[in-house]
């Protein structure tokens, strides 16, 4: 890339240097980082992820180098090139769908393709019969055609009952027609619609010998294969710039009265019989529901390396940055030189930063865990039993919603924590935390979402007779009971250090739990409060629950498994006693400080007193120390390497000033002329300046 500004080669950084510090700071650790980081991917995983990564940092295609200067005209077609080129890849070097997946993530940029492969395919491959797979999935895989999701509308998007295109039986031609009949109906937002896809997996509302039977998804060619022109009756567009994203082409679509094929409604689940148009129920009326499900499994994954990359942004340059001498305790060099204090050893960087370590950690593990439970529930539905479906919908929608807002809340809080360099797209966060914005919105807005967890667990505690019965199907609420059968208990912390017990920490996240659900059952059985009167509540019971959860399995991925049950990765861990010791520290700090952030319920329960939640605090404090040698090991071994972080604050090599100087002289308004007097015609000549 062209640099407009000449640097003086012989200026360096003031001693100590970026590097320097890092070394330092990582000979500190506690433990093995290379070890860690054989836990999180596995062997196998981590070798094709080395392999992917060097094929893609040396592929000048895909080199990020100049993103940071583009505008969106360039910035998308850089993105469907990128796209393109990874597709070339994979053909090239025969990837498979998870080797595809890595390279995907490490090239880190939503592209016109990203909703073709994230949520088209899913959707035939999850709803369509084996038919229908022939027909359009092998083209997709092969990207033969090209799709897109179009579910929401201009009026509806949460309201997924409430959509309005309609798709009409026309028994005499065996044919749906697919219309839009208001403005309100127009198809929107659809990722991959405005400019590139040439099919679509539209939700419309079926209509059958006069009935409407509620939305189910279609296939619908809606550009010509070969002029690329949307087909007759179809309108199309991008629907313009947008707070970030702006990599992907999400779209407008307007139908008039445009006909398909009958063999085109996606029919794993409900038919329609040819002529008489007669309807077949689902084995679950939610099954058309199913690519959502998967989908918000796939964000909460998705959470935990947002917030791994955000800490190891923000942590990496906080041991690299000084900023005063801390006059009672001063960094001193081996030389004897006093220095500048790291801020990351300034006590309030550490309560800023590390609980964001300790929550990508916590979530990485149920993401692994949820992941494996929509994989079981794929293989139990494939032999007709669906029995899974209403607790992984529930724990789907509450985690999604949780960690979702945990991450843009903390890659913020990340992002601060930087200082004024934060602010700079150099610091790697800009684009990073807007693209990462609509994981609060899309596959369900985050509030909504916790109303279909909180309804399922309320629904349990109610037909409380039967719970006990329920809660073998629902792995996710089983410890409700043991809490509401006995609502009077308190906890049992007489000094900070008891809070590390996680017997502890379990009993005083269930109460919460628990208290919150049997006071909203409450109100609504005897009081005869309203749904909506109780939203907040509501909001309140979803997330108390997923934080138990996310509690839960990061105490059960430390505790000892019998060895059949375990994986390669667990072994890793179970066989290493300073690993278990480190991640046993992060899972306190997380369990503590969500404790902290949400005291109010726990001390309003009852459970928990204010004199224990001083402890609480000594504890936290304590476990932010016991941390500290260790913070830098622990975000290294996220493997999170610079090709993907594409930051001047997080390189590995801790080379922060002189990437910020170099990137800076490559902006292109370093090369132009201007002509500054206000006098002049002329506002700018675009001529540049000789090149370096
Ligand atoms: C060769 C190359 C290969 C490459 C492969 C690469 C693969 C890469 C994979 C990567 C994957 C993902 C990457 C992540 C990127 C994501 C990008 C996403 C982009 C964004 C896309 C979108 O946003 S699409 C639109 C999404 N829209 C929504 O989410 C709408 C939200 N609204 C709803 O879901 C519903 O309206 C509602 C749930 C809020 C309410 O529904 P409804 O009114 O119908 O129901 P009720 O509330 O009355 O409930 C009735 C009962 O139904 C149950 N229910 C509801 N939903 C579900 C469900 N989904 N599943 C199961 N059950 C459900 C509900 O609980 C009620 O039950 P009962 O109480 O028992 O009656
Ligand atoms: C970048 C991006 C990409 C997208 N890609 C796609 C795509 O590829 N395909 C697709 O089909 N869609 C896509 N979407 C659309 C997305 O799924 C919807 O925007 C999302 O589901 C939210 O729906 P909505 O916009 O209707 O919000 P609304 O429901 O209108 O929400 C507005 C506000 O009302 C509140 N609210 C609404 N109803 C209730 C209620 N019952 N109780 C309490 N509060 C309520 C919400 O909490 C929110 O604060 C995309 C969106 C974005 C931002």
């Amino acid at each position: 890339m062209t640099s407009y500004i000449k640097i003086p080669s012989h200026l360096t950084p003031s001693d100590p240097q970026g590097s320097e510090l890092l070394a330092r700071e990582r000979s500190k650790a506690t433990f093995d980082v290379n070890e860690l980081t054989l836990a999180l991917y596995g062997s196998e995983e981590l070798s094709r992820f080395k392999k992917i990564l060097k094929i893609l940092e040396s592929d000048p295609i895909l080199d990020k180098s100049n993103i940071y200067y583009m505008g969106r005209t360039e910035l998308f077609k850089y993105a469907l090139r990128k796209d393109k080129r990874i597709i070339q890849l994979a053909a090239t070097h025969k990837w498979n769908v998870d080797e595809f997946k890595i390279a995907s993530r490490l090239v880190d940029m939503s592209g016109p393709y990203s909703i073709h492969q994230s949520m088209f395919l899913p959707t035939i491959l999850g709803q369509g019969t084996e038919e229908q797979k022939r027909k359009f999935l092998n083209p997709a895989i092969r990207h033969e055609i090209i799709g897109c999701y179009a579910q929401t509308e201009l009026g509806h998007g949460s309201n997924v009952q409430g959509l309005e295109t309609t798709s009409t039986y026309i028994p005499e031609t065996d044919e749906f027609e697919i219309h839009t009949p208001h403005l309100t109906a127009a198809k929107w937002w659809a990722g991959g619609l405005g400019r590139t896809a040439n099919h679509s997996v539209v939700m419309a509302r079926l209509i059958t010998n006069g009935q409407d039977k509620g939305p189910h998804p279609f296939i619908v060619q809606i550009r010509d294969l070969t002029t690329h022109e949307p087909l007759p009756g179809i309108t199309i567009g991008d629907i313009g710039p947008k707070f970030g994203f702006n990599t992907t082409d999400n779209g407008f679509m307007l139908f008039d009265h445009v006909r398909i094929p009958r063999f085109n409604m996606l029919s794993k689940f409900s038919k329609v019989t040819k002529g008489t148009g007669e309807y077949k129920n689902p084995p679950n009326e939610k099954l058309s529901y199913g690519t959502m499900v998967f989908v918000r499994s796939v964000i909460i994954f998705n959470a935990g390396l947002a917030l791994a990359r955000a800490a190891t942004i923000s942590v990496r340059y906080s041991a690299v940055r000084r900023q005063f001498v801390d006059k009672e305790n001063p960094m001193i060099l081996p030389n004897g030189q006093v220095v500048e204090t790291a801020v990351l050893d300034y006590t309030m960087q550490q309560y800023r930063l590390f609980p964001v370590i300790a929550q990508a950690y916590a979530i990485y593990f149920t993401g692994e865990i949820i992941t494996n439970l929509y994989k079981q529930y794929i293989d139990q539905s494939s032999r007709g039993d669906f029995s899974l479906l209403a607790d992984l919908h529930a724990s789907t929608s509450g985690l999604k919603s949780l960690t979702s807002d945990i991450a843009v809340d903390s890659i913020e809080d990340c992002r601060r924590s930087c200082g004024g360099h934060g602010y700079s797209n150099f610091s790697g966060f800009t684009r990073f935390y807007q693209d990462y914005l609509p994981n609060t919105t899309w596959e369900g807005d985050n509030y909504i979402l916790t109303q279909q967890t909180a309804r399922y667990i309320i629904h349990s505690k109610q037909q409380s007779e039967e719970f006990s019965l329920r809660s073998n199907e629902s792995p996710t609420i089983f410890y409700m009971l043991r809490y509401l059968s006995n609502p009077s208990q308190k906890c049992t912390v007489i000094s900070p250090s008891d809070f590390k017990n996680p017997e502890v920490q379990l009993a005083i996240y269930g109460y919460r739990a628990a208290y919150l659900i049997a006071r909203a059952v409450d109100q609504i059985d005897n009081h005869k409060k309203s749904w909506n009167s109780m939203l907040v509540e509501i909001n309140r019971i979803s997330r108390a629950h997923c934080q138990y959860i996310l509690v839960h399995n990061f105490i059960l991925t430390l505790q000892p498994q019998t060895s059949d049950s375990m994986n390669e990765k667990r072994r890793i861990l179970h066989n290493s006693p300073s690993l278990k010791t480190v991640l046993t520290s992060v899972c306190n700090l997380f369990a503590l400080h969500t404790m902290e952030k949400n005291l109010s319920e726990f001390l309003e329960s009852g459970y928990l007193s204010p004199k224990q939640s001083e402890m609480l605090r000594v504890q936290i404090s304590e476990s932010l120390n016991e941390i500290r040698p260790n913070a830098v090991a622990l975000v290294d071994a996220f493997y999170l390497p610079d090709y993907l972080l594409n930051s001047a604050l997080g390189r590995y090599d801790g080379k922060v000033y002189e990437t910020m100087i170099e990137w800076a002289s490559k902006e292109p308004l370093n090369g132009i002329t201007l002509d500054i007097n206000p006098y002049s015609e002329k506002l700018f000549r675009n001529d540049v300046k000789a090149k370096i």
